[in-house]
C-alpha cells in the first residue's frame, strides 16, 4: 500500500489529524520533525540556532530519500517545509490541510500551551513574516498536492475520516 502524506502550514494540525488517523485505522505514523530531532537528539528550535536553516533542509532531503526508499503502508506527517523536497510525490499520496492564515493562528492561541507551541516554532516568531511565508507557500502546497482538504470547518475525527476516504 501507498504511504498517505500530510502538508500544509505550521500548526494547521497535521500532528493531530495523524493521531487521529491512528486511532481510526490499522496506520502506524510517522512525523519527519520527529525524525529529525531524534536522528540529531536536540529540537528543531536548537538545530535552526546552531547549524541554521539550510542544515535542517538538508537533513529533510535525507529523510525524503529513506522515506522513499523504506518505508510502505504509512500515514506521514511533515514539517511545515517538508513539501519542497525533490521525490515528495514519490513518497505516497500527498494530502494537502488548508485552512485560513487567521484560523490557524487563532488555534494555536487557543491552545492551553500556546506560548510554549510558538516559541518551538523559529518560523513563526514574527507573525508578519510567518504571514507572508502562508502567502508565499498557500500555491505551492496546493500545486504539489493529490488531495486538498480544506480543515476550516471540522474537527479533527471529519478530517481523520476524510482522509481514510479519500486516500486509503
Ligand atoms: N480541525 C481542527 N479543529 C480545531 N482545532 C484543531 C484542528 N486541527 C488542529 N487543531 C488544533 O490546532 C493546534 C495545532 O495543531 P497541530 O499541533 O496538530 O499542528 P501541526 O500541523 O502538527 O503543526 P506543526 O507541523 O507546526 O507541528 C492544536 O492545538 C490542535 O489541537
Ligand atoms: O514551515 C517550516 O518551514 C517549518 C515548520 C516546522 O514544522 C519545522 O519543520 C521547522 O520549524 C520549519
Amino acid at each position: 500500500m501507498k504511504n498517505i502524506i500530510l502538508i500544509g502550514f505550521m500548526g494547521v494540525g497535521k500532528g493531530s489529524v495523524a493521531r487521529e488517523i491512528v486511532k481510526l485505522s490499522d496506520l502506524v505514523a510517522l512525523d519527519t520533525d520527529d525524525i529529525i530531532e531524534s536522528m540529531e537528539n536536540r529540537t528543531i528550535k536548537k538545530i535552526f540556532a546552531q547549524e541554521g536553516e539550510e542544515y535542517f533542509r538538508a537533513l529533510e532531503r535525507k529523510v525524503a530519500l529513506w522515506l522513499q526508499k523504506e518505508v510502505k503502508g504509512t500515514l506521514i506527517s511533515t514539517g511545515g517545509g517538508f513539501f519542497k523536497v525533490p521525490n515528495l510525490s514519490k513518497i505516497g499520496t500527498v494530502v494537502y490541510l488548508s485552512a485560513p492564515f487567521e484560523t490557524i493562528y487563532n488555534r494555536i492561541l487557543a491552545h492551553p500551551n500556546a506560548e510554549k507551541k510558538l516559541r518551538k516554532r523559529p518560523l513563526f516568531q514574527d507573525i508578519e513574516k510567518a504571514r507572508k511565508l502562508y502567502d508565499e507557500r498557500s500555491v505551492l502546497y496546493k500545486k504539489a498536492a493529490d488531495i486538498v482538504i480544506d480543515v476550516s470547518d471540522k474537527d479533527i475525527p471529519e478530517v481523520a475520516k476524510e482522509i481514510l476516504k479519500k486516500a486509503k
